[in-house]
């Protein structure tokens, strides 16, 4: 066929088409773009093309290629925090048909007494909505490690990749990703499992990549099976159900959305068990920060950022401060494996110690980046409310102080209730007469309320009753002394030793130490 010049060239390339053989000339049309294609992203992408002429090479690809692709990787915001949507799109895969995937990851969820399977790697689904098809796929890309170790690394940049033809383009814009979104959301209210995590000490094995470490959240105290005094328990529950309902007034005054609690009292007064009956009244995670685990401030600074929102962050035991040597001290004791395995890692002693100043941890609590995610509670528990800095406690850092004493009738009412099935008996005014004089624990209370051998319901409570009117005997007595108010330069040994490490450490202290 003839060529005229002056021909449209989509005249053109339909004469061209048209010739003898078109089908030969067609398949090596799209085998060169695809060619093409693989040559440029592979290749020249990472050459950072000059503008003008990647774009005409992007236009000669959408030309043959008519796909779009929409990545959603794993990390956020410079690797610090996982990124929602990539959650969110892992949950609502879950949800769809997976017919075409072959490959699949498969988690057990405790509660729903099931497996929970998700796209395994570099695996593919399709999916369909309104009629069109939608392909995505679950990526990943490994990290070139510099640094030689004994223990195998895994890290790796994932992301899933959604991909859908050009001309739907708006129907994802503003319908699809909606969807999905919403519909994984509500997948992961669904199954959602609450944890309790930890911050993990292990930057060397297996789980190096990792900030946090977390198991089931399955502690069964609630508001109910806590014994207190009635009044401060509805002030207690009143306070949380008010907070986590106020989101827009905390806008409005603007504040972080995050409330201070201080649990203080003598040892076995339920103050672990109070914060287990918060993230139980609530529905949120705990996030259990061992401060000796943290190396440093901006370590401190990381952990925070890797919580999730809805979830409480509880330090116990806050007063508990140590220099270098009681540290040491309790290392030899307790963790000398560990050393050695440090050393072999050539780690020097002073990278082991955690250097968390007191002004790192203010700033944990309230200070810019304690603002980013919402709806948390951040919770400091202690035996010795008068060791500790008052400006760490200042309202509107622990905005809610709460002291959780000795038994006293009412809340042994509550105990006797829960463990012996009991609202009334003979025995009770003996019990509330001794109260009223004698100092004993919840924690002592609830020992003696537990039947050792299981008789008749009437009989035990009888037993454990009587058991308990003995211990009241004994407490009377030899009273519990309560710990004298701590010197100045009290140092805490015994705490270092009853809890073997702490970390708060005073600025100065820390440069006086880097000085030796
Ligand atoms: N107020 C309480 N109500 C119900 N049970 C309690 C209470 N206080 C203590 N107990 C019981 O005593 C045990 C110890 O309580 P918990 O660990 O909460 O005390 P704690 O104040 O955190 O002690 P420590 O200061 O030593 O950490 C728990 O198993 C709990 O069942
Ligand atoms: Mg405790």
């Amino acid at each position: 066929m003839g060529k005229n010049p002056k021909m449209h060239p989509t005249q053109l390339a339909m004469n061209f088409l048209m010739e003898d053989g078109w089908m030969a000339k067609l398949s090596s049309m799209i085998a060169s773009a695809g060619f093409l294609w693989y040559f440029v992203s592979k290749y020249l992408e990472p050459f950072h093309l000059d503008a003008d002429l990647s774009r005409l090479v992007s236009k000669l690809i959408s030309y043959f290629y008519p796909y779009i692709e929409i990545k959603f990787p794993e990390q956020s915001g410079e690797k610090l925090k996982r990124n929602e949507a990539y959650t969110t799109i892992e949950q609502y895969l879950g949800t769809i048909n997976t017919t075409f995937a072959r490959r699949f990851k498969a988690e057990f969820i405790k509660d729903q007494k099931k497996l929970d399977l998700s796209l395994d790697d570099k695996e593919e689904v399709i999916d369909s909505f309104k009629g069109i098809r939608f392909w995505w796929s679950s990526n990943y890309v490994p990290i070139k490690n510099t640094q030689i170790s004994f223990y195998p690394s895994s890290d790796f940049k994932r992301n899933y990749c959604l991909k859908f033809h050009r001309r739907d383009n708006d129907l994802v814009q503003n319908e699809y990703l909606n969807h999905v979104m919403e519909t994984g959301k509500e997948a992961s209210i669904k199954k959602r499992i609450r944890k309790l995590h930890t911050n993990n000490r292990d930057d060397h094995g297996y789980f190096k990549e990792r900030l946090w470490i977390h198991v089931p959240f399955e502690h069964p105290a609630t508001f109910d099976t806590i014994a207190m005094d009635p009044k401060m328990k509805q002030e207690i529950i009143d306070d949380l159900l008010t907070f986590c309902g106020n989101k827009d007034y905390y806008k409005r005054i603007g504040k972080a959305w995050k409330r201070g609690y201080l649990l203080y009292g003598p040892p076995g007064t339920g103050k672990s068990s109070m914060v287990a009956a918060m993230a139980n009244l609530l529905d949120y995670d705990i996030y259990d920060l061992e401060l000796t685990a943290v190396k440093n401030n901006s370590m401190l600074r990381k952990l925070l950022i890797d919580t999730s929102s809805k979830s409480i962050i509880v330090i116990e035991d806050i007063d508990c401060s140590s220099t270098l040597t009681k540290k040491r001290k309790v290392k030899k004791k307790k963790g000398e494996e560990e050393d050695e395995k440090d050393k072999l890692l050539g780690k020097k002693e002073e990278d082991l110690e955690s250097k968390v100043t007191l002004s790192g941890l203010l700033n944990f609590i309230d200070g810019l980046w304690s603002s980013c995610g919402s709806e948390r509670l951040i919770v400091f528990t202690t035996n010795h409310v008068k060791k500790l800095d008052p400006a760490l406690i200042r309202r509107g850092r622990m905005d809610k102080h709460i002291e959780l004493s000795y038994c006293r009738f009412e809340a042994f009412k509550v105990l006797a209730y829960n463990y012996l099935d009991i609202n009334n008996h003979p025995l009770f005014t003996e019990v509330e007469n001794l109260m009223a004089e004698v100092k004993i624990t919840p924690a002592d209370v609830a020992e003696n309320l537990i039947p050792k051998r299981r008789i008749d319901k009437e009989e035990d409570a009888t037993i454990c009753l009587k058991n308990l009117i003995q211990a009241l005997i004994d407490c009377k007595a030899n009273p519990i002394v309560d710990d004298p108010e701590p010197d100045e330069d009290d140092d805490g040994d015994e705490d270092v030793e009853k809890k073997e490490e702490g970390t708060i450490k005073k600025e100065d202290e820390v440069r006086d130490q880097n000085k030796e």
